[in-house]
C-alpha cells in the first residue's frame, strides 16, 4: 500500500469531505507500515475495503413545527465496517451535519470499537437538525418523523445507534418509543436508553470517566496523577460534564468549560455545586454557558476557546477541529504535560504534530472517549441476557477495558527512544483485528 496514493484516490473520488479524508489520512500514514508486511492484505485490496463505508443510507425528514410550518432536514445512516460485529455509533443532531463528517466518524469509529475489545463495527448517523432553541415537542416530531425512515435499516443484531452531539436521553428515549411502535418489538436497538428501559447504569458517565481512566493510565507512566492538576475543559454537554466530575473526584482543577458562543474561565476551580448548575442549565433549561460566568462573577469570552489559558492537562470535549496548531502551541508554551480527547478529531494535525515533538502525552479521541461505546456494548450484552448490571460492576468492566485499550497502545506505538505514540498505537491495534477477521471473511 501506498497511503498517498490510496488518499489521493479517495480524495477524487470523494471530493469535498475533509473531514473524512483527514481522518483516513491519519490512520493510513501510522499503518503503512504494518500493512506492508502482510502481503496478503493488499493481494485483496483490504485497504479501499477498509476505507470506504460498506453502505450509506440518505432520506428526507420531514416534520411540522409548532407553527404547523412543514420543515425538511436530510438524514443519514453510514453503515461503515461490520467484520467484527453489528455497526454500532452514535447519532448527531446539529446544523454542520453533512455527510463527509459522518463519514469521518463512522471511518473512527471502527477503529475505536474494535480497541474496546467488544463485538462492535463501525457506524454514525445524525441529520442536519438542530434541537437548539426547538421544543420537546418539535424534538419529538423530528426524532419520530427520522426514525420513520431509519427503522428499517437498523435492528439489535445490525445495527445499534447511540447518541452524539445534540442527542442524548431525550432524543434516544424518543426515537426508542418510534422504532418500538414500528417494528411491533421491544429489543436493545438502541442504546443510552433511559435505565427504566433497558439503559445501562455509568452510560451517561461513561465517555468522560473513561477518558478520564485513560488520562490516569497515561500519567501513571509519568509517575504522577490529578492530584493538584490544573485542567482545561472545552464543551459543556454530556463528555464535558462528567469529564469534570471524574476531575474533580480525582483531586484535579478545571477553569473552563465552553460552548459555539464562548468560554468561561473560573480560577478557583469548578467545584460539585458549580457543576450542578451547569448540569441544570445545560440538561435542563438549555441554557448558554455565559451564565455561569454571570451566576458566580468569573471571567467569560465570547467567540473564543479555552487554550490560551494555563494549566496542566487539556481535555478538549466539543467537536472536530476546536485546537489548531498555534493553540497547542501555545498550550505546551503554557506548560501542559498531557492532553487527552474526550471528542472526536478534536486537534487538527498541525496540532497533534506539535504535541508530538514537544513529547507530552497525547491520546487520540478513538482511545481516550472509547468508554462511552465500551459501556454500549455492555448495554447490548445486559439488553441480550436480560439483566442489569449494578452501577460498581459496568464501572469496574469500564476501567478495565480503558486500561486494557491503553496497554494496546503502548504495545504497537511504542518508539525506539521509549515516547509512545499513542495515534500510532491506535490505529495499528485497532487496524490488526477488523483486518485479521476481514480475511478470515472473504471477499464480501
Ligand atoms: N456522547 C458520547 O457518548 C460520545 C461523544 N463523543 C464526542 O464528544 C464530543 C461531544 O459530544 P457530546 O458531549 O455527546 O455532545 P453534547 O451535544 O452533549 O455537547 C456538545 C458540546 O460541544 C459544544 N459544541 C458543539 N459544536 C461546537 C462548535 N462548533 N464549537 C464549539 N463548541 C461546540 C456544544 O456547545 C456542547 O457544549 C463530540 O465530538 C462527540 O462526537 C465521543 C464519544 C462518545
Ligand atoms: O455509544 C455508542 O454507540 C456511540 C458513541 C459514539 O458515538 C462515539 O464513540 O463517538
Amino acid at each position: 500500500m501506498n497511503a498517498a496514493k490510496v488518499l489521493e484516490d479517495l480524495k477524487r473520488r470523494f471530493p469535498n469531505e475533509p473531514e473524512y479524508h483527514q481522518a483516513v489520512e491519519e490512520v493510513l500514514s501510522t499503518i503503512e507500515e504494518e500493512y506492508n508486511k502482510h502481503p496478503e492484505f493488499d493481494k485483496v485490496n483490504l485497504i479501499e475495503r477498509l476505507c470506504i463505508p460498506d453502505r450509506v443510507y440518505q432520506f428526507r425528514v420531514t416534520w411540522m413545527d409548532d407553527k404547523g410550518n412543514i420543515q425538511t432536514n436530510m438524514g443519514y445512516r453510514v453503515q461503515h465496517n461490520n467484520a467484527i460485529g453489528p455497526y454500532k455509533g452514535g447519532i448527531r443532531f446539529h446544523s454542520s451535519v453533512n455527510l463527509g463528517i459522518l463519514k469521518f466518524l463512522a471511518f473512527e469509529q471502527t477503529f475505536k470499537n474494535s480497541l474496546t475489545t467488544l463485538p462492535m463495527g463501525g457506524g454514525k448517523g445524525g441529520s442536519d437538525f438542530s434541537p437548539r432553541g426547538k421544543s420537546n415537542a418539535e424534538v419529538m416530531r423530528f426524532c419520530q418523523a427520522f426514525m420513520l425512515e431509519l427503522w428499517r435499516h437498523i435492528g439489535p443484531e445490525t445495527d445499534v445507534p447511540a447518541g452524539d452531539i445534540g442527542v442524548g436521553g431525550r432524543e434516544v428515549g424518543f426515537m426508542f418509543g418510534m422504532y418500538k411502535k414500528l417494528s411491533h418489538e421491544f429489543s436493545g436497538v438502541l442504546t443510552g436508553k433511559g435505565r427504566e428501559f433497558g439503559g445501562s447504569l455509568i452510560r451517561p458517565e461513561a465517555t468522560g470517566y473513561g477518558n478520564i481512566y485513560f488520562l490516569m493510565e497515561m500519567l501513571k507512566t509519568k509517575g504522577t496523577d490529578l492530584k493538584g492538576k490544573t485542567c482545561l475543559v472545552s464543551g459543556s454537554g454530556n463528555v464535558a460534564q462528567y469529564t469534570v466530575e471524574k476531575v474533580i473526584e480525582l483531586g484535579g482543577k478545571v477553569v473552563t468549560m465552553s460552548d459555539s458562543d464562548g468560554y468561561i474561565y473560573d480560577p478557583d476551580g469548578i467545584d460539585r455545586e458549580k457543576l450542578d448548575f451547569i448540569m441544570e442549565l445545560k440538561n435542563l433549561y438549555r441554557g448558554r454557558i455565559r451564565e455561569y460566568a454571570e451566576k458566580y462573577g468569573c471571567k467569560y469570552v465570547a467567540g473564543a476557546r479555552p487554550w490560551s489559558e494555563k494549566a496542566d492537562i487539556a481535555l478538549p470535549s466539543a467537536t472536530q477541529n476546536e485546537l489548531n496548531g498555534d493553540e497547542a502551541k501555545q498550550l505546551v508554551a503554557n506548560g501542559v504535560i498531557a492532553v487527552s480527547e474526550g471528542a472526536n478529531m478534536p486537534s487538527t494535525p498541525e496540532a497533534i504534530r506539535v504535541f508530538q515533538e514537544a513529547k507530552i502525552l497525547y491520546a487520540p479521541g478513538k482511545a481516550a472517549n472509547a468508554g462511552g461505546v465500551s459501556v454500549s456494548g455492555l448495554e447490548m450484552t445486559q439488553n441480550s441476557i436480560k439483566l442489569s448490571w449494578s452501577q460498581e460492576e459496568v464501572d469496574e468492566k469500564l476501567k478495565s477495558i480503558m486500561k486494557n485499550i491503553h496497554e494496546a497502545c503502548v504495545q504497537y506505538g511504542t518508539e525506539a527512544d521509549g515516547y509512545v505514540n499513542y495515534v500510532k498505537g491506535a490505529n495499528v491495534a485497532g487496524f490488526m483485528k477488523v483486518a485479521k477477521a476481514m480475511m478470515a471473511q472473504g471477499i464480501v
